[in-house]
């Protein structure tokens, strides 16, 4: 099970939610007590608690003492279809600076330790845009939001925080500061580069816990056909062609059926 996975003991305490939130550089987050909880068991609030404010929500600044009132969370991998955490708000738009690339392994939620699966992470990249959702945590949510991701994105995924500039799609002239999950080349999961086949093999054939590596792959470009066309990430769009030049390869055929 996940407990397995858990990193090399030692660990020292991971995200730091202060004046500006960062992972001291080298940490191995620390497992929070207690059974890991497997992603899509987290407690939903209700709708209602989840729908944005009334009135837009400020991007409040993070109270003196530095427990911060208010807090954007970026995703742009699983992240943008299960957040899996209460939030009181949620913007489409993108962050500059960066390129979505399928470069990290994983083990746990889309793979095994024999069959990897590949998941995103963001390269940094000056010409590079990445399209995704923020979410705003307040109050008890941000605690409860970063417990959570420390465990589904830095212990059992291999990420750790970065504080990145959000643009929301409708208020692109109003940025936001968002923290988001990056996975380094320095992390042990990490892949790096490969050519857009070969990431859509690997694709085809991993699953893990939370699902068919495929799953995850249709699950984001779905996410970015929502976005309309001035969305674009030809690294995604590539494998998905891949994929679909794969598929019969894949796919059973009549006779194969016949035999099942
Ligand atoms: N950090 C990125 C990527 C997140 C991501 O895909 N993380 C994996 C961990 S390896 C995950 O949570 N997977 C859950 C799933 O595949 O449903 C994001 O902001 O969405």
């Amino acid at each position: 099970g996940a407990a397995q996975l858990e990193r090399p003991s030692g660990a020292r305490p991971g995200v730091r939610v202060g004046r500006s939130f960062r992972a001291r550089a080298g940490d191995q987050p620390r497992r929070p007590p207690g059974p890991v909880p497997v992603p899509g068991t987290m407690k939903q609030e209700t709708a209602a608690q989840n729908s944005p404010p009334a009135s837009p929500p400020s991007s409040q600044p993070l109270s003196e003492d530095g427990d911060p009132q208010a807090l954007w969370i970026f995703g742009y991998g699983s992240l943008v279809w299960r957040p899996d955490f209460a939030y009181s708000d949620s913007r489409v738009g993108f962050v500059r600076g960066y390129s979505r690339r399928f470069w990290q392994g994983d083990t746990f939620h889309r793979g095994s330790d024999k069959m990897p699966g590949r998941v995103v992470t963001l390269l940094e990249d000056r010409e590079g845009c990445t399209w995704g959702v923020a979410y705003q945590v307040q109050g008890e949510q941000v605690s409860e939001a970063l417990k959570y991701l420390n465990v589904r994105e830095a212990v059992l995924g291999g990420y750790d925080t970065k504080e990145v500039t959000f643009y929301p799609q409708d208020t692109p002239d109003q940025p936001l500061k968002a923290l988001a999950y990056v996975a380094t080349p320095q992390n042990p999961g990490y892949l790096g580069p490969a050519p857009e086949e070969a990431i859509a093999t690997q694709i085809l054939a991993c699953r893990g816990f939370s699902g068919h590596n495929l799953e995850y792959l249709l699950r984001l470009a779905d996410f970015m056909q929502l976005c309309g066309p001035q969305a674009q990430d030809e690294h995604l769009a590539a494998i998905v062609d891949a994929v679909g030049t794969m598929l019969p390869c894949f796919c059973p055929t009549e006779q194969a059926l016949a035999l099942v």
